[in-house]
Formats: C-alpha cells, structure tokens, sequence
C-alpha cells in the first residue's frame, strides 16, 4: 500500500469556521502515524476525510497515485471503495447480532469461506481479548469489551490501512497500557498502515513510528517520536508533548530572574548566536525531567532553588521549586532527600528558545553542551 497524501486539504462545515486548514500531510507506507492536539483541533474531522465519510471543501487526498478526493476535480471515492479499515469512538456493533457475528459481518461481505470466516473471528477475538464473549450480544458487554469487539472486527477484515478514533478511549489504564503493546504488534506483524487518532500524548509517544500535531485546525509539526519530544517546533507542542509539561519563561524587555539567568547562560555559551531579530528569543522552556537537583556535572546552567513542595509517586519525585521569581517542577527517577525549605542547587544541560512568532530557535541547540560524561 503506498502512501497516503493531503494536498492542500481544508474542511468548513457550515457555519464558514474551518475544522481542517491547508493540511499537506504525509503518511508513509507502513507508519503507524498518530494525528494528536486537543479535543476541537480538526484530528477526527482529518481521519474521516482520509476514510471518505466527510468530504474536503478544498485539497487532494490520495494513496499512491489514485486519487480519493479532489474538490478541484469533482471527485470523490465513497468509504466502501477505498478499501480502509476503520474503528471509531461510537464503535457501532449491530445489536442483533452476537459478538461472533459482529467480526464476521465484513468478512462474509467479502465472501470469505465459512470456515474460514470462523477461524479468523476466533483469532481476532483472541488477540483483544474477548473471545470468551463470542457467543455474547453487544448489550451484554461493557463499554471497554465493546471497544475490543469493534477492533476485532476490523483485524479480521485485515486491510492495509487502519484508521482509529480513538479506539482505547473506554478501556480501563491496565487494558489500554496491554491494548497499545498488542496494537504496536499488530503493526509490526501486519505491515499495515495505520492512522491514529488521540488526545493522549502519551499513547501517541509510546505506540507512533510518526507524530502529526495539530492545533485549531493547523499542523503544526510531524516528527518521530523522540524527535518531537527533543526537537518541539514551536510552543504549543513544547507544551503539549510531555508530561508533566514543560515550564515556559517568558522573556520580558529587560530579561531579568530566571529567564534573564538562563538567557544569559545561553549567550555565555554561543557568544552572539542570540543577536538578530531573527534569533531573538521571547521564551525560554525546560522540561522538568530536566531539571536537576545537586551539584552540577560541570560548565551547565545552575542556579540555587528553594524546595516548596516534594511529591513522591513510587517510581518517581516530584519537586515543586522556586527559582529565582519563578515556580519550576523538577522530575527526579532517583529518591529526593530535600525537604520544604531547603535551599538547593537546580541546574539543566537542556534548554529551549522560542522566538517572537512561538518558533523554537534550534540555531541555539547544542549551545549548552554538558560537561563530557554528564548524565543526559
Ligand atoms: N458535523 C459537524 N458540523 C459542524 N462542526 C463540526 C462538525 N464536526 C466537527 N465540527 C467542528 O470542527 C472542529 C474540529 O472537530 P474535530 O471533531 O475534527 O476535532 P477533534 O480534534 O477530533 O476533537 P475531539 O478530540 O473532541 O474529537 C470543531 O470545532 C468541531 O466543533
């Protein structure tokens, strides 16, 4: 299966707002691509253009060299014809059929031999899990096992390219966690291409070979995950992508308290790479898993801190400081002996710059090289 392309692709309903602006978007042959933004920013509305149940009030979308949709040239494949598997949030089961007959309704629409037909029901219903519900009806499972029979029912159909809204939104923390480690499987061993919509970012970091980040109907970036997470474009995915998020400073006319100390640092290290309207940074971010507690591994940015607050989470501590004028949370994987009140030393090998229009100023990274053999 080649790959999937928006040209150009905008969507309005009605009212004249647009849901979905100039998307141009690529999703390679065999990505697990995840489109991720918050609730409203036009995710659903690009994967149901991409499945044919909305069509584009302007752009292309095709796979390989076949044309889907082109408002320019009238064209329009419908859902049934584009040969896609699709699993939305309302995971529609036919309630009069048992949950055997639920996955095996599309495949007896593509005349699969009965025993056939069965055996990979059965297969599918085991991969999520349900299989010992098979003889049950739709009204007599709960939301999550519903969700799981509607997965099923399309990895029995076994298409090339997957489409999900959402597909884990119902399923209890355990399940979700064992449902992205099965789907990440199914991937693999499929080769299928897959388009996935979430509000998570953490599904989205832990299950995509490939982000696409939107915002109020624009996109905003698309990247691997690590990429994304390293490299953000600009401040909304700075902010969107990790969790806890990061802690953005803005940067006044006078930069003093810890955006002035870090601009500083930064000057310090690249002597003149913040000149320039072009270069000129308004905000300065730190990823709290960043920030570090304890003395310095060597020439990095540190400053002294006043512990507020410390929250151990079993695995994980987080501290809640104050720097200089601001509140900074650092994320410790190793115990933090600091109590309220103690005055400690804070300090980062990794800092981002954002210019005036939210860009993130990549000229600047690397600027703050740690000390060699200081922990990254
Ligand atoms: N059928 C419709 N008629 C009018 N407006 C719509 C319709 N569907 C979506 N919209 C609007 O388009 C915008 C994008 O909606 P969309 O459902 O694509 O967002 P989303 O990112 O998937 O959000 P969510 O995570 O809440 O599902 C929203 O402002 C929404 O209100």
């Amino acid at each position: 299966m080649p790959a999937i392309t928006l040209t150009g692709v905008a969507k309005s309903y009605g009212g004249g707002e647009h849901a979905v602006r100039n998307l141009d978007l690529t999703v390679p042959d065999g990505a697990f691509m995840c489109l991720l933004g918050p609730s409203g920013c036009g995710k659903t509305t690009t994967l149901r253009m991409i499945a044919g149940l909305e069509q584009p009030t302007a752009g292309t979308i095709a796979v390989g060299d076949r044309v889907l949709d082109s408002v320019e040239r009238g064209l329009y494949v419908p859902p049934e014809k584009r040969g896609m598997g699709l699993v939305f949030q309302n995971y529609a089961l036919w309630p009069h059929l048992s949950v055997r007959d639920n996955v095996e309704f599309g495949l007896r629409m593509r005349k699969v031999p009965a025993v056939e037909r069965r055996a990979r029901a059965e297969a599918a219903l085991k991969m999520v899990h349900v299989d010992a519900a098979m003889d049950r009806y739709p009204s007599q499972l709960s939301g999550g096992q519903q969700q799981r029979v509607a997965l099923a029912r399309m990895l029995a159909v076994n298409p090339s390219v997957l489409l999900l809204d959402e597909p884990l939104s119902n399923l209890d923390a355990r399940l979700r966690l064992e449902m992205r480690a099965e789907l990440k499987r199914i991937h693999e061993e499929s080769g299928a291409t897959i388009v996935f919509v979430t509000h998570d970012q953490l599904e989205a970091l832990t299950m995509a070979t490939d982000v696409a980040v939107m915002n109020e109907g624009e996109l905003q970036q698309v990247a691997a995950p690590m990429d994304m997470y390293d490299r953000p474009a600009n401040r909304f995915v700075a902010e969107f992508v990790g969790s806890p998020p990061m802690a953005i400073v803005d940067v006044g006319p006078s930069p003093a308290g810890l955006a002035g100390s870090l601009l500083r640092f930064a000057e310090s290290r690249v002597p003149g790479s913040l000149e320039g309207a072009q270069c000129s940074p308004t905000a300065v971010g730190i990823r709290p898993e960043a920030l570090r507690l304890g003395p310095p591994p060597g020439a990095t940015w540190c400053e002294e801190a006043v512990v507020e607050a410390v929250l151990p989470a079993g695995s994980s501590w987080t501290v809640r400081l104050r720097v200089l004028d601001t509140e900074l949370y650092a994320v410790s994987y190793t115990p933090v002996e600091a109590a309220p009140g103690d005055v400690v030393t804070c300090w980062t090998e990794r800092m981002h710059l954002f210019g005036a229009d939210g860009a993130r100023l990549s000229a600047w990274d690397g600027a703050a090289s740690p000390a060699k053999g200081a922990v990254a």
